[in-house]
This record gives C-alpha cells, structure tokens and sequence, in this order.
C-alpha cells in the first residue's frame, strides 16, 4: 500500500478485570491504516471492535503493545491524539435538552474555536449533514437517524483528519442505515480522511468499507477487501444428482476442478447432494455439468450462489456471524 499509516498498532492488548475473571478483550492486534482508507472492523458482539476504538482514541489505555494515531503515541501524547481525531461513539452524545445547534457549538468552543467560528462551523453541518429540520429543537424530538447524524456532525466539528465511528447504524431502520452509509460514504470521499467504523452488519461491511478487518475474540483473523474475502472463499455448487452413487461421481470429478490460480475444490457429498466450494466454480460449472452428462448422470437441480461475508466469517471461525450479533433482527429505529 502506496499511504502513509496514519494509524498503526503493534501488539495491542487490553485485558480487563483480575487474573480470575480476566477478560481478554483485544489480543495483540498488528493493524496498519493508511491515510484516507475507510476501513471497517467486522466483528460478532464481544469481538473486541470497541475497546480497539476506545484504545485508538485514547479513551482506555491499552495493557500492552503500542498504539500510534496520526503520528502521535496514544499513551505518550494522548492531547495530540484527540487533536486529530473525530469519535463518534455508541450511544447518543448529543444531550437530550438541548438544541442541536447549540450543542455543536459548545463542541466547537470545547475544540478551542471562537464563538464566531463556532457558529459558522455550525452552519456548515448543518448545511452539510441535512440537519436543518432538527437542529433548532431540543434533540429529544428527532428520530434515531437524525440523532445519529447529529453525533457525527458533533465529531466532525474540528474537521479532524481521522474519524471513528462505532457501530453508527446499530439500532436504525434499513432506510435511515443506507441513509448514513450513504452520508460516510459522501464524507470520506469529500473530506478525503481516514475513517474507521465498526459494525456487526455484514452488509454494511460489504457495501461501504473499501478494507474489512474481521475480528474475533481479540484477534484479526482476515484483512483485505471485501470482493477479494470473497473471491478467495470461491462459488458454492449445490448439485442433485439421481442417486448416492451418481452423486459419489459426480464429486469425484467436481475434485478435479480447479479455481483460476489453481487452488483445489472443497466437495462434500450428502445422499445425493453434492456441494463444491471452489473458487471461480460459476464459470466452471457448465463443463462440470457437460461432463456428468457425458458420464450418463443428469444433474438433476443446481444452485450456484456467490460467497457472502458470512460465509468469509464461516470458514474462517467455524460460526456464522449472525449467530452472535443482533445483526438484522435489531433494526428497529429509536424515534423518541
Ligand atoms: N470495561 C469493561 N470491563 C470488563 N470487560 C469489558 C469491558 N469492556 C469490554 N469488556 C469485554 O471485552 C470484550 C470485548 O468487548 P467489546 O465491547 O470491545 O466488543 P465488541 O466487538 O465491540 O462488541 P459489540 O459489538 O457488542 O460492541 C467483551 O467480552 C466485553 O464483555
């Protein structure tokens, strides 16, 4: 990668509680962002994304290992740290009481702008985050998408070079969720800055990130983007063949196929079902099938389905994602 790190972490550890009821959060974690990538830590609940973010931001204190953000030790230099950072945390950090815009000005001031400045950079995210039908009520009023564009307008008031953003659409609705990927993504573009979200959405994972970190229990068990996660996963074959013998054959041949780089197939056979994980398997399944034919078995139904990040996560873990988070099922919006 041609960008300069903005953000880098060598063995980073936190463990929490007594050695009885250690809890070992993130264990070791070897992590490289250059500057203006959006990456996206994926990870079931307990995974450890947010105490990496909170590290990250200098909210906890790692137990080991370094962390340095926009060049600057998060232990040594935690001021500088939070200089260049915007954070945008879990729960709402707009008070309810008060008005929007009001908040964001107290913001500005608390980040050392003038009351002037303050107000006009005011005016520019509100303008900038579509957020003038909310900000001069009382934030108690506005629905959880607006609330949530409120708190990342709260942590881009300093125009930092690098956000965090901890699981931003958790909790909202499928619209109000493409809604704000649609904003990050508008921001990272226009603002060019490093962001760095986490999510439990595989989804959003997939659609928005340009880089998927996968975390579980502590630890980075894949780093790359999403369509090459995937690619290396391969295609899922799911043949039905006449009977358990035809279908013994018909995955005797399916192991000689090859992906493209020449990597072998994984062939499982049930009664007479037959499923090939293989890389590039839609392009090869029509000569897979010609073959059989040949061999005098008929293919009796066939699906073909290309890799999810769940099946990334599957392969990776032994578990399915969903299994773990709320995922889909926590969509509900948190209109007051
Ligand atoms: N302050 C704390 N004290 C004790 N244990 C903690 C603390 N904070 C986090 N943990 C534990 O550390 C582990 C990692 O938690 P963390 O919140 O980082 O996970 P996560 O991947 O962000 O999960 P989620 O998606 O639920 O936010 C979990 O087992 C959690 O219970």
């Amino acid at each position: 990668m041609s960008r300069s790190p903005v953000i880098e972490t060598r063995g980073l550890t936190k463990h929490f509680g007594s050695h009885r009821t250690r809890v070992e959060a993130v264990r070791g974690l070897d992590l490289s962002i250059g500057a203006g990538e959006l990456v996206a830590l994926l990870g079931p609940n307990g995974a450890g994304k947010s105490t990496t973010l909170r590290m990250l931001t200098t909210l906890t204190p790692p137990s080991s290992g370094t962390a340095r953000v926009a060049g600057h030790d998060v232990l040594a230099d935690p001021d500088a740290v939070r200089r260049a950072i915007g954070y945008v945390g879990q729960g709402n950090g707009a008070g309810h009481q008060q008005r929007g815009r009001d908040e964001l000005v107290s913001q500005g001031r608390a980040h050392g702008l003038s009351r002037a400045r303050a107000r006009e950079r005011a005016d520019e995210l509100v303008a900038d985050l579509d957020l003038a039908a909310v900000v001069d009520r009382p934030t108690i009023g506005s629905s959880g998408g607006q609330r949530r564009r409120l708190d990342i307008a709260m942590g881009l008031v300093h125009a930092p070079d690098v956000l965090f953003l901890d699981e931003p659409s958790t909790g909202l609705d499928p619209q109000n969720r493409a809604h704000l990927q649609d904003l990050v993504r508008r921001l990272h573009a226009e603002r060019a800055c490093t962001v760095v979200l986490t999510t439990h959405y595989l989804e959003e994972a997939d659609a928005l990130a340009e880089r998927v970190v996968v975390v579980d229990h502590g630890r980075i068990v894949a780093d790359d983007t999403a369509t090459a996660l995937k690619s290396a996963l391969g295609d899922l074959l799911v043949l039905r063949l006449a009977d358990p013998a035809a279908a013994a054959r018909a995955a005797t041949r399916a192991e000689r196929l090859r992906g493209r780089q020449g990597q072998p197939p994984s062939v499982t056979v049930e009664d007479r079902e037959v499923r090939v994980r293989v890389a590039h398997g839609r392009e090869a399944v029509a000569g897979l099938v010609a073959a059989l034919a040949a061999d005098g078995d008929a293919v009796g139904s066939l699906e073909v389905s290309g890799p999810t990040l769940d099946d990334v996560f599957l392969a990776l873990t032994g578990r399915r994602l969903r299994e773990d988070g709320p995922g889909s099922e926590r969509s509900e919006e948190t209109a007051a």
